[in-house]
């Protein structure tokens, strides 16, 4: 995948997520990624991780949050509570290229319970290196917030 070392990504799982975050982290080596845990396959609440990876790039210090539960629903729910946060539940490579090109997401949730670990991969390096189209989206991106 291309690489570039001033990406800056926030990723997180709960405990159903927690072995594909390992596998994205490695997958990720070349980019700046910080680890909001879990940090282990026991049982835990994922609000727990999402708010903190939704308030990393909410700040902006985050370009890209990539979370990971065992439908997504939940790290989404949470996330999207934060203002600055468009979080996507994906589970096709061709989503997670919409969710970039039309709704300038920049939270990736992943529902590792329905989805291969190759397909996780391609859809975070499909995330992370898709432009926001702009244009005729723009506005209605703009129109989210309330
Ligand atoms: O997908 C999720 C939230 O949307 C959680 O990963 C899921 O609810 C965890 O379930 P369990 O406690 O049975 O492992």
């Amino acid at each position: 995948m291309s690489t570039d070392k001033k990406i800056k990504i926030a990723i997180g799982a709960d405990h159903a997520g927690f072995e594909y975050k390992e596998l994205l982290k490695s997958y990720l080596a070349d980019f700046e990624v910080k680890d909001f845990g879990t940090h282990s396959s026991q049982s835990v609440d994922y609000p727990d991780f999402a708010h903190p990876v939704a308030s990393a790039v909410e700040s902006g210090e985050y370009a890209f949050g990539v979370l990971v539960c065992g439908s997504a629903n939940g790290v989404a729910i949470t996330a999207n509570k934060h203002q600055q946060v468009r979080a996507a539940i994906c589970w096709l490579n061709e989503l997670a290229a919409l969710s970039r090109q039309h709704n300038n997401a920049n939270v990736l949730c992943i529902p590792a319970r329905f989805v291969s670990e190759d397909l996780a991969k391609e859809m975070t390096t499909t995330f992370i290196n898709t432009p926001f189209e702009g244009g005729r989206h723009e506005g209605r991106v703009g129109k989210i917030s309330c």
